[in-house]
């Protein structure tokens, strides 16, 4: 085994979508036939030879093994899964004769093809990024595939860089799969980690052989609880890198953990013998003293210190961080400098956002920044504070500028916030509501019948309509152009929904280029970016906005003005059917930006809330009696730690409640989830206190519904029943079995019939076809349930029924 040290300034990833998401094009392109797989490996190529020369730039060294070689054209969890040859059975056919899956096989996995599924996506850890989920049965093969990692180390030596080659490390590859449809019951991935070890340790003799000198293993399934118990796995883990680095002819093991802390892991990971351990000190806990004895000693881990942020935007305090460095390093650790997270979580760099207030922008770091961040600790720690003292000052005026500025702290807001009682957060009883709300005309048209139809918001965002944006944004439509397009829009979507005969309205969301995004552009404390893409899955972006100050409407006053009411309002004036207010709740705007790192988040919630309050209050003005606020994203920011959830789903949920509380008892609130696994967020469901809740239930068949029935859920409930996510269109037949199973759950009076999701990113023809076969569908089930032995159902009926 080679001995290079371990470089004292590192990070564990950047963006790998390219400044202008050169990445995103090049894969697209290919995928529609436009350009051949050399173009796309060699726009790849180039890419990664970018990005290294941009980071010796920034000052990371070329030879050193600072370099991480992570450019996973699609997916990390995917090209670890291609690496150790773990094909799932379902695509088994796509192995060549040694069993090895190449790209095209590789995008299959990813993407599915006319006869199959893709992998599942599921979120990474407390992230907006998804990953494709390994299928693991007992007979899964292994077999170690090294080419694309080898030819990666070879290529960056073959222009002068010595990098570090990156793989899911074997306890995280699986712990984050899920069994193969072919396992038996009861048959749990982890058991299939000897058999995987051999695997790794052919993988890390080639790329030894190749000419790496460290390699990075990534185990952030170890900061998070997971389904066996800490002693088990700890013992797992222990067996898995102490066979690792028994290994002959290795390359040295860096392993990292990112997005918390690995608690009672960090014995057996810091003392297997691995050369290079990586804590995320952000979201993790600074090791105790008696931690600290893991990293003391000539032969010990070096502890590699995630000290800047990769997870935010914000500028680090440098001082401070120098200073636990420092601590560490007097410890007895050898200390190296790093990144918390791998940077992709965040854009490329700060300098292209010219459009941004100045001042805003020089608190803020983005991967470049964060690199230099990290240059300069691991300078100020090698060589004293007094040798990046411009440095540390500079950070610390930003600082000071940023406590101070205008916005960041509005005492109006605050005194709001800070005024709120037990009452704002609490509506009559949910049975009293209910009542008033069955007896009430939403609109000229009469009561709701049973079984309600609606859509979860969201109508086809067509080529007009983003054209349409893009013009105005441009400067090519005026104001009252485009807002006179918008109304026609509406209005198109109106007379669509009344056609086919639906209950319960919405305007469309045509105005909204993102549903976070569009809030984002309407409250203070917000502000947006031009480039800052980050990677959501595969080839799609988001670019989260950024919440830097104390939140409110915009406009006059505390209160500001109402921002979406006048597009629903208009819709609301074109029908007598109800038209549903559409919003996007206080966690779910959290979640999908970029946030205040300087307060608790629960803090910032309620501002966000006290918001969407006043919105709420002025849609119930308008006429407007349902009202929706979706928080798709109340799982996603649920703690990795059990102990650690209560706390969340208290204050995330007292913002939901503090955001829909304010109306009276005949108006009703909507919520949308969409997803369907509720394992630990049922009770919290519940305490959102929303008069009817739409979830994801179509490609479960309803299964979810087995769970909130066993948690005692009474409230409205509308399982969808067309999944979304692809074209295809579900028959009336099959949308009528899904009602019938739901009806074995749900009594008739709480059932609503809709999608799983917005349809914002279908066609028209496959919309139009399926809602024709949802209203339908809900007729039918209308009718059964009406019958004189059915339950007994205290709505009367509609006259469009
Ligand atoms: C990701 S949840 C989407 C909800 C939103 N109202 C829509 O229908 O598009
Ligand atoms: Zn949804």
């Amino acid at each position: 085994m080679t001995t290079v040290p371990f470089p004292a300034a590192t990070i564990t990833g950047y963006p790998r979508i390219g400044r202008r998401r050169e990445l995103k094009k090049a894969l697209e392109a290919y995928w529609a036939g436009r350009s051949t797989r050399e173009e796309l490996e060699s726009a790849a190529a180039d890419l990664q030879l970018a990005t290294y020369r941009r980071l010796v730039e920034l000052g990371l060294g070329a030879q050193d093994s600072s370099l991480p070689a992570a450019f996973p054209l699609y997916d990390q969890v995917l090209d670890t899964t291609v690496a150790l040859g773990a094909v799932p059975s379902r695509f088994a056919d796509l192995a060549d004769a040694e069993g090895r899956l190449d790209l095209d096989a590789s995008f299959v996995l990813a993407r599915g093809d006319a006869g199959r599924a893709p992998l599942e996506l599921t979120k990474w850890f407390d992230t907006n990024y998804h990953y494709l989920v390994p299928e693991i049965g007992p007979r899964t093969p292994f077999r170690a595939t090294a080419d694309r990692l080898v030819a990666d180390v070879r290529r960056a030596a073959a222009h002068g860089f010595t990098v570090r080659p990156v793989l899911v490390g074997p306890a995280s590859f699986l712990l984050l799969a899920k069994a193969d449809d072919d396992a038996p019951a009861g048959f749990d991935p982890l058991q299939r980690l000897p058999e995987l070890l051999p695997v790794y340790a052919e993988l890390l003799q080639e790329l030894a052989a190749a000419g790496a000198d460290w390699v990075q293993l990534e185990e952030p399934a170890l900061v998070a609880d997971q389904h066996v118990p800490a002693e088990q796995l700890a013992s797992a883990v222990w067996d898995a890198y102490t066979a690792l680095t028994a290994v002959a002819g290795r390359p040295q093991l860096f392993v990292t953990t990112s997005y918390g802390s690995p608690g009672p892991l960090l014995h057996p990971l810091a003392c297997s013998g691995v050369e290079a351990l990586h804590l995320d000190l952000v979201k993790g806990a600074t090791p105790a003293p008696e931690e600290l004895e893991f990293f003391r000693g000539e032969d010990s881990a070096v502890l590699v210190a995630g000290a800047v942020d990769g997870h935010n935007v914000w500028r680090a305090d440098l001082a401070g961080g120098l200073d636990r460095l420092a601590e560490l390093a007097r410890g007895g650790a050898q200390v190296s400098v790093a990144s918390s997270t791998s940077l992709f979580h965040v854009p490329h760099d700060v300098a292209e956002e010219t459009r941004l207030d100045p001042q805003l922008r020089s608190w803020l770091a983005f991967a470049d920044q964060k690199v230099g961040e990290i240059v300069t600790l691991a300078r100020g720690l090698a060589a004293g504070a007094e040798a990046v003292a411009g440095q540390l000052a500079e950070a610390a005026e930003a600082r000071r500028t940023r406590q101070d500025a205008a916005g960041v702290r509005d005492a109006a807001v605050r005194e709001r916030a800070g005024s709120l009682t037990a009452a704002d957060i609490e509506r009559a009883d949910a049975a009293v509501r209910r009542a008033a709300q069955e007896g009430r005309s939403f609109t000229a048209s009469g009561p709701l019948p049973p079984l309600p139809t609606t859509t979860t918001g969201s109508f086809p965002q067509t080529a007009e309509v983003r054209a349409a944006r893009a013009r105005h944004r441009a400067g090519a439509l005026t104001d009252a152009e485009y807002d006179a397009f918008l109304r026609e829009e509406i209005e198109r979507v109106v007379r669509l929904q009344e056609e086919l005969g639906l209950d319960v309205l919405v305007h469309g969301e045509a105005e909204r280029n993102d549903m976070v995004q569009y809030f984002a552009e309407h409250l203070d404390g917000f502000a947006t970016t031009v480039h800052g893409w980050v990677q959501s899955y595969g080839s799609r972006c988001t670019r989260p906005s950024i919440l830097w100050g104390d939140v409110s409407r915009q406009g006059e006053g505390l209160r500001g003005e109402a921002f979406t009411v006048p597009w629903i309002r208009h819709a609301q004036s074109l029908t007598d059917r109800p038209v549903k207010g559409m919003l996007t709740g206080p966690v779910t705007i959290l979640a999908w930006s970029f946030v205040r790192d300087d307060q608790p988040l629960g803090e910032t919630a309620n501002q966000v809330a006290l918001a969407l309050r006043d919105e709420v209050a002025d849609l119930e003005a308008a006429g407007i009696g349902i009202i929706q606020v979706d928080e798709p994203a109340l799982r996603e920011l649920l703690p990795l730690r059990r102990a650690d959830q209560p706390a969340y789903l208290g204050w995330s949920v007292d913002a939901f409640r503090l955001a829909t509380s304010g109306v009276r008892d005949e108006t009703q609130i909507h919520t949308h989830l969409c997803y369907s696994e509720f394992g630990e967020v049922v009770g919290a469901i519940d305490g959102l206190d929303a008069d009817v809740t739409s979830i994801e239930a179509a490609r479960s068949r309803m299964e979810v519904l087995t769970d909130l029935e066993a948690a005692g859920f009474s409230r409205g409930i509308g399982p969808g029943v067309w999944d979304i996510h692809s074209p295809r269109v579900p028959s009336q037949e099959e949308i009528e079995q899904l009602l019938e199973r739901a009806l074995e759950h749900v009594p008739a009076r709480t059932l609503w019939v809709n999608p799983d999701c917005g349809l914002k990113t279908r066609g028209y023809e496959e919309t139009k076809a399926s809602l024709e076969h949802l209203v339908a569908a809900a007729r039918t089930a209308r009718e059964r349930v009406a019958q004189p032995a059915g339950r007994p159902l205290i709505v009367q009926h509609g006259t469009r029924g």
